[in-house]
């Protein structure tokens, strides 16, 4: 039988070299797991290394990191290990990967119509006529109007949504088996991003894929997600499944980012909570728990010692040494 899980990530450790020499790891001993036909949210704020683990598991990553421990086996293959020419066979074709501003990841200068046709022809053996039908039949199905003439706009001729919704069209047009969404409604306004959410979701009910998505948002893993992993300073501080996450957070990380999320009744000035300082930049991470400097409950020993990923019950796992029962 087929692992249940489609991607695992295990000790994952990226290495780069700081200006002043020393090593740094921007993601550092990350290990979760994405299941088939589930999305998996990857939480925190900029800086904590999500990006990168993406990047990782695209093997994209940017010249002079690398990675120095861990595995991630996609589907039961090891991919660290795969020879370049059979990750590119993987990359757009069973694992697709959507960004935040879309305008980076479109040629300006091609049209949006004949980008998409390209992601098939790199794939697949087939004409460009039916290649081109078969684009056209995506721009409708993640509901792009008038489907055959925007076929031909170039990027800057269309609304941050649509753009969106064409980079959605690139990533699913080979059906992959997985698709890695790096914030991919950030830029865009809350109507369009439920929309987009929505089509993600359809799209996953009807193809089976899986999803990880990376957001700093908790309103977007209320809405998509199925299970959960908060990252802080290179590292998973929890993990739950989403009921759980919403039920009983038990990082301060987390319960941070939960009171930063604006009531949609009550006053946004008001309400909008924000955790002090901000994420320690790269080799500054603080001694013991990499928190504490922001942390309310953080006491000597959070200071001095770090604290392993544990299971508080139930397979919430949590990096805390004085995890919070909050009502
Ligand atoms: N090319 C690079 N060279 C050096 N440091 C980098 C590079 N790319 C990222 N970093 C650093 O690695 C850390 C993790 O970055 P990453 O982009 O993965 O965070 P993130 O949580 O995804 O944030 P964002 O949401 O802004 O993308 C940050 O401290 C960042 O400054």
């Amino acid at each position: 039988m087929a692992d249940e899980n489609l991607l695992v990530i295990d000790g994952l450790r990226d290495v780069l070299t700081l200006k002043n020499g020393e090593a740094a790891y921007p993601v550092d001993g990350v290990s979760f797991t994405v299941p088939r036909s589930k999305t998996v949210g990857l939480v925190g704020e900029s800086g904590c290394g999500k990006s990168m683990t993406a990047r990782t598991v695209m093997r994209i990553l940017d010249k002079g990191i690398s990675v120095a421990e861990g595995h991630i086996t996609f589907d039961g293959e090891d991919l660290l290990a795969l020879p370049e020419p059979k990750m590119r066979d993987i990359r757009g074709n069973r694992i697709a990967m959507i960004f935040q501003e879309p305008m980076t990841a479109l040629n300006p200068s091609i049209s949006v119509g004949k980008q998409v046709r390209e992601a098939i022809l790199l794939h697949e053996k087939v004409s460009r006529a039916e290649a081109k039908e078969r684009v056209i039949q995506m721009f409708r199905e993640v509901g792009i109007p008038e489907a055959e003439r925007r076929y031909k706009s170039y990027p800057h001729q269309l609304s941050g949504g649509l753009r969106q919704r064409i980079c959605i069209a690139m990533g699913m047009i080979c059906n992959p088996d997985l698709l890695i969404a790096d914030e991919p409604t950030t830029a865009l306004d809350v109507t369009v991003e439920a929309q987009i959410l929505e089509l993600m979701k359809r799209l996953q009910r009807e193809s089976g894929m899986s999803i990880l998505i990376i957001t700093h948002n908790l309103g977007v893993v209320a809405d998509i997600c199925d299970e959960v992993n908060v990252m802080y300073a290179g590292q998973i501080v929890e993990h739950a499944t989403k009921a759980e996450i919403f039920n009983r957070p038990l990082h301060p990380y987390t319960i941070g980012l939960m009171d930063a999320i604006p009531r949609v009744n009550g006053d946004m000035e008001h309400d909008l909570h924000t955790i002090p300082g901000t994420v320690p930049a790269l080799g500054n991470f603080p001694e013991g728990c990499r928190f504490c400097t922001r942390c309310p409950f953080a006491d000597e020993r959070c200071r001095t010692q770090a604290p392993a990923l544990e299971d508080a019950g139930d397979g919430h796992l949590v990096r805390c040494f004085k995890p919070q029962e909050v009502r």
